[in-house]
């Protein structure tokens, strides 16, 4: 087994994303690997999609998520579109089934280069998402910040894209929030076993919203599209938008934008870009690099 592995350092609306190519190897990325990572300022990250050989008939690879503190996470929607972009760069296909600890995600990428991805299905039950106490209904949970007679926020809907999410309503530019001191604080709440990503959700119109989220294991990132999905489900659950809406987060506001879909079908399906940055050699176990001298490398 070599030393060192092929990765890619790719964005998915400014959420930075090391895609790292662990096919044919038995380990995996180290908590201490993403750390070290993490610590340079050259390959600092949000998350890590590390590509292992599939796992079950039928998909074409087992995508294991770590966060920037060395945590692991369920689901990542920008990262997921980062790894069909370099898939079908180095592959020529178009259409990929990988499996996550979220379950099966179908992915394809357009013409336009505009990936679509389905996060699969939604997840309310409160045990599940999970919170710490019973809720009947999680589209409005009690859960306030500030003061009890004027919080800043208050009554989150709470779901699950396979990693845990609460969705804060605002009515002003999300950009206006305090979300580096409040959001540690409700990201590590009692009422959050796993922790949980907090965002803060303005709807601008019944198709669209601008979103702004301080990541479980990451923090403040400029995009993060398993957030869009839930708030993009929660403005459909709780009548403020239709089921397909369309997302500009507030911190990348002309990277792009995010197109949610919540089929009938109670799928979840989430369009937007990827971009290549640079690629180079990581070893897994340390997390030491080098960059590929050559730019405009493949993706991989
Ligand atoms: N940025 C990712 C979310 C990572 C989720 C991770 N922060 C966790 O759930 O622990 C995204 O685009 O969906």
């Amino acid at each position: 087994m070599t030393k060192t592995v092929e990765f890619a350092r790719m964005n998915g609306l400014g959420n930075m994303i090391l895609v790292v190519d662990m096919r044919g190897r038995a380990d995996a990325v180290t908590p201490a690997a993403a750390i070290a990572l993490n610590a340079d300022p050259a390959t600092r990250f949000d998350q890590i999609m590390a590509i292992h050989d599939p796992r079950v008939d039928g998909t074409d690879a087992f995508i294991d998520i770590l966060n920037c503190d060395g945590t692991r996470a369920q689901a990542c929607g920008n990262g997921t579109r980062c790894v069909v972009q370099a898939l079908a760069s180095e592959t020529g296909r178009k259409a990929f089934t990988f499996q996550t600890v979220a379950g099966i995600l179908n992915a394809v990428e357009h013409e336009d280069g505009t990936i679509s991805v389905d996060m699969g299905k939604p997840v309310f039950e409160w045990n599940r998402i999970p919170l710490a106490e019973e809720f009947y209904d999680t589209s409005r949970i009690e859960l306030q910040i500030g003061p009890i007679d004027d919080p800043i926020l208050h009554s989150p809907a709470a779901m699950s894209m396979g990693n845990p999410h609460a969705i804060f309503w605002v009515d002003r530019d999300p950009m206006t929030f305090d979300l580096d001191r409040f959001g540690p604080l409700l990201e590590n709440h009692p009422m959050f076993p796993e922790k949980a990503n907090i965002t803060l959700a303005q709807v601008t119109s019944p198709t669209s919203m601008t979103t702004r989220t301080w990541e479980r294991g990451a923090g403040l990132t400029l995009a993060c599209g398993s957030a869009a999905c839930s708030a993009g489900v929660s403005g459909a659950r709780t009548g403020r938008t239709g089921r397909k809406v369309e997302i500009t987060v507030a911190s990348s506001p002309n990277r792009g934008k995010l197109t949610i879909e919540w089929r009938e079908d109670d799928h979840v399906v989430m369009t937007g870009p990827a971009e290549w940055e640079w690629s180079g050699t990581l070893d897994p176990v340390t997390g030491a690099f080098r960059r590929d001298d050559d730019a405009g490398a493949a993706a991989l």
